[in-house]
């Protein structure tokens, strides 16, 4: 690209500048960003050069300037007492040399004493001595600021606009594994006086979630039919701005803490990053995986080398390394810009792209009908594996990448995700457009568009690949967990004709079985006998096995719990899900759920299954009052009293039925636990009377966190 002239510069400027404050809303209010980081920071880098270049149209408001805003309606917003930064970054190696050589000479000659290696042992042609860094991994997730007062936290905010943000306490404190209380520390430093606790801190840190429950929670939504999210952090941070904080101790959120903003007294800090990285372990606070010392640009260098060699190994996403100078002192010696402080910076890994061929573009047709576009690829190598499909997700995104058959198409891998198509090489570009299928390519019926959504449809309720789809997923582990009727079994028992639908498996016959092999007895018979043991399935498992849309796993333990029969759950009206104002009626299911669920049963298909697996004599097994739940909590009744340390009785409510259990208002010889905070009186007595065990907050969260302890 040739760089605008001093004419045409501010109408890229102003274009550039447009373009990212949409990126910036997508990114941090929406969590749907549009772009990859990689091409985001491209934008940004190109407006950051014209403004060098043209200092005349440089901005204070520039999103070069200021912090990415994700302040959002619903939340009480809360002055941070010391400013969340962003952070500089590069994804070149010679930028960070720049940088450590930047810091040399700013703080030069003041350097000196314990911390500098001796001159004559430094092998770099750098002149001055070398300053020592802490390189840390950079968590993609959700920047966080936790107060604490006198040890008890008591407030959880977002990153907002650096200088104010969203108040989520409630939403993080659904995350088991932050501490309510600051720990008195190791108990040797303690004595020593060395960690002592602070009056009050900010601790800044990152709210994610691990690979392992980004997936758990996609492969629930492609249970049910909806659409996949993109990424962790997208996910991590829509879920700690739901307004529900049950919706959010559905998903399991995790922290790392890494930092410390304003600390009072200030003597209760160290004097280096590293040491506040061990203070912070001391005081239990869940820290990075692991960080490095290092001394001068080559040990960074180095550093870095080693995360990135390990950091696929971490339960969770890291697009980069944070290189920090170490001694606190001269991080305030040298300060900050209105945007970032200039002592630390972001080295960024660029995720690995490589260019193939398109070869063709196929069509998958799931449990639902959705038709998924999928990139058959000339197979490539690509971050350590041979990529030779990738997801397209909808009709949508192709015609807005304008992907055709034949194109070379760059293809990125960002760490465990499945590759992506990102772009196409248009220089090589070769055919025609790509026109999306107008009939199933599995039964060839016409395909339709359903009103507000994006994907296409086959609206045929018995065609193969929709039948095979909901009978896979009805016997599947995840709902009434029928072992032997995996993918292939099912493929031949649709392909035989013999299922047609759902019913049919229990329409199988023996005899039919025996013709599919030799020696097949043993296997046939222990078929139909879990069949047969599948009749009386928890009533949430065949629940989630008919594949009502939206309705995953714990929503068809909420409907279990709340309808308590089939029958009830089919016979529901929207009135017995939504109040005269629309509002939920039923915890956690909304009027769009609502509506999919009464919609699911006013088709006749459904209402056939329904009878036909009564006539057959699956009669599932309701949930009884004490074992309604599955969790840690499953079968336990709470009690609750009085005012807890640090969370509402609606957190801890929520708590306790998200880990299964329940809460009911008095104490009887039922109760098993009596929850208790500062002045529970007639409860109290109760309990002690009825010998029902009575616990506090910090048992309550160890309980929680290790169930094992019940
Ligand atoms: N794709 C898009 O449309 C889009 C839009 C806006 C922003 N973005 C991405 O976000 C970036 C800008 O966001 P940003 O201002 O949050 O900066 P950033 O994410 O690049 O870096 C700053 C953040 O890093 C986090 N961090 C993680 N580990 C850390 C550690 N060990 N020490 C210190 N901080 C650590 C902190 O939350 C801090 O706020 C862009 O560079 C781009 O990659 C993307
Ligand atoms: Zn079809």
């Amino acid at each position: 690209m040739t760089a605008p002239s001093e004419a045409s510069a501010p109408e890229r400027i102003a274009t550039l500048r447009a373009e990212l404050a949409r990126h910036d809303a997508l990114y941090y209010r929406a969590a749907q960003p549009e772009i990859s980081d990689a091409d985001y920071d491209t934008l940004k880098r190109e407006l950051a050069d014209l403004e060098t270049q043209f200092p005349l149209f440089a901005q204070a408001d520039s999103p070069t300037q200021r912090v990415g805003d994700d302040r959002t309606s619903g939340f009480a917003t809360h002055r941070h007492r010391q400013p969340m930064q962003s952070l500089d970054n590069t994804y070149s190696p010679d930028e960070l040399r720049e940088f450590d050589a930047r810091l040399t000479k700013l703080v030069g000659g003041e350097i000196g004493g314990g911390s500098m290696a001796p001159a004559g042992e430094n092998k770099t042609e750098s002149a001055g001595p070398l300053l020592d860094y802490v390189v840390e991994p950079k968590i993609d997730g959700v920047a966080v600021s936790l107060t604490y007062e006198r040890g008890r936290l008591v407030r959880a905010v977002t990153r907002g606009n650096g200088v104010e943000g969203d108040d989520i306490t409630e939403n993080a404190l659904t995350i088991t594994t932050l501490p309510r209380e600051l720990a008195r520390g190791d108990a040797l430093l303690a004595e020593l006086g060395k960690a002592p606790l602070p009056e009050l801190i900010e601790v800044r840190g990152e709210i994610f979630m691990t690979h392992a429950e980004f997936e758990r929670i996609n492969a629930e939504r492609a249970a049910a039919g909806d659409s996949l999210y993109a990424n962790p952090r997208n996910l991590c941070a829509g879920t700690i701005k739901q307004k529900d904080a049950r919706e959010v101790a559905r998903r399991r959120l995790e922290i790392a803490l890494y930092a410390v903003g304003h600390c009072e007294p200030a003597s209760a800090l160290p004097a280096t990053q590293h040491a506040v990285q061990e203070r912070l372990r001391a005081w239990g606070l869940p820290g990075v995986e692991k960080f490095w010392r290092a001394r001068g640009a080559d040990e960074v260098w180095r550093a870095i080398g080693e995360l990135d060699a390990i950091r696929a190994t971490f339960a969770y996403a890291t697009d980069g390394a944070v290189v920090k100078l170490d001694s606190l002192a001269l991080q305030r010696e040298v300060g900050a810009t209105a945007k970032a402080p200039r002592w630390a910076i972001a080295y960024k890994f660029a995720a690995e792209r490589a260019e193939t061929l398109l070869t063709d573009i196929t069509c998958q047709v799931g449990r639902t009908g959705v038709v998924t576009p999928v990139a058959e690829l000339r197979p490539v190598h690509l971050a350590g594996t041979t990529v030779s499909r990738a997801t397209l997700h909808n009709f949508e995104e192709i015609a807005r990448k304008d992907i055709r058959i034949g194109d070379w198409v760059f293809v990125e891998k960002a760490g465990e995700i499945i590759p992506i198509v990102v772009g196409v090489n248009l220089a090589r570009r070769m055919s025609g457009v790509y026109e999306p299928p107008t009939s199933c390519p599995e039964c060839g019926t016409p395909l339709v568009r359903i009103e507000g959504e994006v994907a296409l449809r086959c609206p045929n309720y018995d065609c193969p690949a929709q039948v095979r789809a909901r009978v896979e997923h009805y016997a599947s582990k995840a709902c009434v967990d029928i072992d032997g009727l995996g993918e292939a079994m099912v493929a031949t028992l649709v392909a035989k004709g013999w299922v047609r639908d759902i019913a049919d498996i229990y329409r199988l016959r023996r005899e039919d079985l025996l013709t599919l092999g030799k020696k097949v007895e043993k296997s046939t018979d222990a078929l139909l006998a879990a069949i047969e043991t599948s009749k009386r399935a928890e009533l949430w498992r065949v629940i989630h096995g008919l594949g009502i849309m939206h309705v995953g796993a714990a929503v068809a333990k909420d409907l279990a719990r709340h309808f308590g029969s089939l029958e009830a759950l089919a016979a529901a009206t929207l009135e017995d899900f939504l109040g005269p104002k629309k509002e939920s009626l039923i915890d956690g299911i909304g009027e769009t759920m609502a509506r999919a669920i009464v919609g699911h049963f006013a088709r006749a298909e459904a209402r056939a299954l329904l009878s036909a697996l009564g006539e057959l004599g699956v009669a599932p097994t309701p949930p009884t009052k004490a074992t309604s739940g599955v969790g840690v909590f499953s079968g336990k009744t709470f009690v609750l009293t009085g005012t807890l340390p640090s969370m509402s009785r609606g957190e801890a409510t929520a708590k306790i039925e998200a880990a299964g259990g329940t809460v009911s208002s008095s104490v009887s010889k039922k109760t098993s636990y009596l929850l208790a905070g500062e002045g529970g009186g007639s409860k109290l007595e109760k309990a002690q009377k009825l010998s029902v065990p009575v616990i506090g907050e910090t048992e309550f969260m160890q309980f929680l966190a290790s169930p094992a302890s019940l």
